[in-house]
């Protein structure tokens, strides 16, 4: 188990950890990826566990032990930048035997390893090829490979596929998901990019302004986010009260099922969360003016002006901007905000 407690990091006079507190486990080798907007720290708190940055405050243990004393070579952590930090000019094979000559293995033993983890990250042909001659894809899983040769008790990723493409990210984010997990390596991977943390993380810890908010496993912190900021920050675009009665809630655009205890709750809407039609009668529990289009590739969203605020929808009607639509809740995506 690796705790964080009550860490502070600071760069002169700026804190940028203040008391964190954190504790990730890593029994069975979970993948947990850290999730937070741009500057609010997720990089400062990976590098202070790697023993990168000093503390100012606080302790950082692992399995019990505290690491203050434990230099960042010693610690047995593989480490994964955004942008791999191969040696240039040398062969992939001699980048992912780097750690092994480091601890003295045997030209034998780190042919084998060196083999095995070229296999694992399917890059079993490469050995031979110069680093300088990688696509940005094979680079990244060669970082991988040279972290996870030496065996690392624990393995921190700090945004491994933000230089590449869409596409092959979300690729490889469930390919460095199998690897890792295939390695039997506890892992952290820093992202801000929640598709990216759904696809690799087992849980996804959120992490705001040098805080962490809440730890859940993925579906959970979709249908239950702890605040309205971590709602918004996971693509809730609107917040509506409902009053929930027996399993049924009572909202502004009409009534949903919804499990969650009687009472009133905060509930966060997606734009899949709502369905608007061009007004065929006076049914709606709202109507609104179109106010934006967008033909985006999971369907057409609308953002409608209505008397209760904005709120995004989608639909398969043909609307246009000014457009008088009926919005309808539906079950898909809400969020049960805080409970
Ligand atoms: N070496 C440094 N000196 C001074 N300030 C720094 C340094 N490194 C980071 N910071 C500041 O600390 C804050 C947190 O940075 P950090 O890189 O940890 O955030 P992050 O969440 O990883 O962001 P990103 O996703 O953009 O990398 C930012 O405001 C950043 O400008």
């Amino acid at each position: 188990m690796l705790e964080i407690d009550a860490v502070g990091v600071r760069y002169g006079s700026t804190v940028v950890l203040d008391d964190l507190i954190w504790t990730v486990g890593t029994s069975g080798s979970p993948v947990t990826a850290l999730l937070g907007p741009s500057g609010c720290g997720k990089s400062t708190l990976l590098r202070a566990v790697a023993g990168l940055e000093p503390l100012s405050a606080g302790h950082i243990r692992f399995d019990g032990a505290d690491l203050a004393k434990v230099p960042a070579h010693r610690r047995d952590f593989g480490v994964v930048f955004q942008d791999g930090q191969l040696f240039g000019g040398r062969s992939v094979e001699s980048n992912v035997a780097y750690g092994l000559r480091m601890r003295r293995w045997s030209r034998q033993e780190i042919r084998a390893r060196v083999a095995e983890m070229l296999d694992l990250v399917r890059l079993p042909d490469l050995g031979r090829r110069s680093v300088d001659e990688l696509s940005g894809g094979q680079a990244q899983r060669v970082a991988l490979a040279r972290a996870l040769a030496p065996r690392p008790r624990l393995l921190l990723l700090d945004e491994p596929l933000a230089a590449l493409d869409r596409l092959l990210r979300d690729q490889l984010a469930t390919e460095i998901a199998e690897i890792v997990r295939a390695a039997a390596t506890p892992t952290i991977v820093v992202t801000h990019d929640h598709t990216e943390a759904a696809l690799m993380g087992d849980t996804i810890s959120v992490m705001r302004s040098g805080e962490i908010v809440q730890n859940a496993a993925p579906e959970q912190l979709w249908s239950r986010p702890v605040d309205e900021w971590t709602a918004r920050f996971l693509g809730v675009t609107s917040v509506i009260d409902a009053d929930v009665s027996d399993a049924q809630a009572a909202t502004p655009i009409g009534p949903l099922t919804l499990e969650a205890p009687d009472g009133r709750h905060r509930l966060g809407l997606r734009p899949e969360s709502v369905r608007a039609r061009r007004l065929s009668g006076p049914d709606a529990a709202v109507t609104g003016v179109v106010g934006m289009v967008a033909d985006l590739p999971a369907g057409r969203r609308l953002r409608v002006v209505t008397e209760i605020g904005e709120i995004d929808a989608v639909t398969s009607e043909r609307v246009v901007i000014g457009d008088r639509v009926g919005l309808s809740i539906v079950g898909e995506r809400v969020a049960v905000i805080g409970s």
